[in-house]
Order: C-alpha cells, then sequence, then structure tokens
C-alpha cells in the first residue's frame, strides 16, 4: 500500500444521504485482492480531496465494509489506515473522555459535539 502522502487514487464523488447504498448493510469484503487496494486508495484520494478525516466506502458508493482514516490523535500526531470488515464493540470507561466536534461528508453542513 502506498503511503498517504504519494497515493495514486482517483477522487470520486461522495455519496449524499438519500442515496440508497448509505442505506443498506454493506458486505463484508472478501477478497483482499489488487481491487481492494485500489478502492482503498481512490478513497484516500476522495477523503483528501473532500477535506475529511474519515470515509467509509459506501460514502463514494461502494457497498462493502472498509473505512480509511487520517486524524489527529490527543497529541497532535496524524493516525492514518484504513479498517476492513469492522466490528463495533462497547468501549471500556477506561478509555477516557474527549470533546470535539464531528459531522459527516454526506450530510453536508451540520456538526455535532462530541463528549
Ligand atoms: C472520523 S469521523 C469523520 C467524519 C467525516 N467523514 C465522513 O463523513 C469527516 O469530517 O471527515
Amino acid at each position: 500500500m502506498l503511503s498517504h502522502m504519494s497515493r495514486s487514487g482517483v477522487a470520486r464523488p461522495i455519496t449524499l444521504h438519500g442515496t440508497p447504498v448509505l442505506h443498506t448493510h454493506c458486505q463484508p469484503v472478501t477478497d483482499f485482492d489488487n481491487d481492494l487496494a485500489k478502492l482503498v486508495d481512490d478513497m484516500f484520494t476522495s477523503m483528501y480531496a473532500a477535506h475529511g478525516v474519515g470515509l467509509a466506502a459506501n460514502q463514494i458508493g461502494v457497498g462493502l465494509r472498509v473505512f480509511v482514516y487520517d486524524c489527529p490523535d490527543a497529541s497532535g500526531d496524524h493516525q492514518v489506515g484504513h479498517v476492513v470488515n469492522p466490528v463495533l464493540k462497547p468501549v471500556s470507561a477506561l478509555a477516557g473522555t474527549t470533546t470535539d466536534t464531528e459531522g459527516c461528508l454526506s450530510v453536508p453542513g451540520p456538526q455535532t459535539p462530541l463528549r
């Protein structure tokens, strides 16, 4: 996989709320092949083009369980990666809390305070 600074992906349009792919369960990835690598590269390029810090595959119209991120952590260091077939689990109270705001590239405009 290329580093995020030298990716050769293609920026695809961001899918907006109301588009069926955003309202349908995404499918697990079963083939870890060049198509997946190209998808991840396109996702990074699309995310950066949209000035985002995270992007799911269905936000560029692909109904697969994949997301990419490039977020500063609490120290300001960028954490960059991609996740395939994520599983959501409750976070321990020991994980601590933080405050920030969050929006969604597929719902342009609103920002919600987080804690
Ligand atoms: C890590 S939450 C990211 C939220 C948003 N990305 C997708 O909609 C963005 O602002 O990039």
